[in-house]
């Protein structure tokens, strides 16, 4: 008795450190995410996938809560709005934008398969996702007792729930998303949480155990979900002509301050 309190109390402070918080935009159905490492007297915190349209009111609830944002982050180029990081960068100029390399996008640090992001004493683990995009990467946080349990999956458009990211434009392919998910994403422990980019529906989040067992494109096999991928017939998504160059140059295309370009620090 003595001992089961005592290991459930130590896992709850683990989960303590960790401040998440899940932010929509509706206008694209977008999720954006705050993170941050409350236990840690800066307070670090990042963002993921923030959309230009809301990032004053993320910037707010950033202020609110005390927190320190030190990163800006896109799981892919997004092809149906525009993304919200380089116009943090004009608000908060410390803030460092991040893109994946494999996305030949402009940002403050471009990042890879297997790096790690660190925000005080917890981090999010890079995996690299393509498919939807050449570029998707997944943030999953990081593997370890001293992080929060379960680990929880930002998925981009790689996965969605009950759904994954269409592979008809930006380089896609139904046969590498197919790899991607199954490997990346279905191989972490059932209860990691997904965590998409969008939902059109109302949901919010799932698990990989649900994910692997009622996902209506990605429980079949992959001659039949390359089937399924070819025949969505999906409109292009309204705003793609803009969104993609802009975001190419974290949103900045229509502004005069351009983002810093790792690969010339
Ligand atoms: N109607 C929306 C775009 C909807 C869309 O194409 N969503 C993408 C993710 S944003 S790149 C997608 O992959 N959807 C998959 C699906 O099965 O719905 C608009 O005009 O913006
Ligand atoms: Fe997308």
């Amino acid at each position: 008795m003595m001992n089961y309190t005592k290991a459930a109390s130590s896992q709850a402070f683990k989960n303590k450190k960790l401040l998440f918080r899940q932010l929509f935009e509706k206008d694209s159905s977008t999720y954006t995410y705050l993170l941050a490492d409350v236990a840690h007297p800066d307070k670090p915190a990042l963002l993921i996938d923030p959309v230009d349209k809301t990032v004053d009111r993320d910037l707010s609830l950033v202020k609110e809560l005390g927190l320190k944002l030190i990163y800006a982050i896109n799981t892919h180029v997004h092809a149906d709005h525009v993304t919200g990081t380089g116009l943090i960068k004009t608000k908060v100029p410390s803030v460092k934008s991040i893109i994946s390399k494999a996305s030949k996008s402009k940002a403050d640090l471009l990042i890879e398969a297997g790096d790690k992001i660190h925000f005080g004493d917890l981090f999010l683990e890079v995996r690299a996702t393509p498919g939807h995009t050449l570029g998707c990467v997944t943030y999953v946080t990081g593997d370890g007792s001293d992080q929060p349990q379960p680990r929880m999956a930002f998925t981009g458009d790689a996965l969605l729930i009950r759904g994954c990211g269409r592979t008809d434009f930006q380089g896609g392919s139904a046969h590498q998303l197919y790899q991607s998910v199954h490997s990346q994403i279905f191989s972490l422990p059932k209860e990691t949480l997904i965590y998409p980019a969008h939902d059109y529906r109302g949901f919010t989040v799932s698990t990989v155990g649900e994910e692997t067992q009622y996902n209506p494109r990605l429980t079949k096999d992959e001659e039949m979900f390359k089937s399924i991928m070819e025949n969505l017939n999906l409109p292009y998504p309204k705003m793609i002509d803009i969104a993609v160059p802009s975001n190419m140059v974290c949103g900045l295309q229509d502004l005069s301050v351009k983002p810093v370009d790792a690969s010339s620090n």
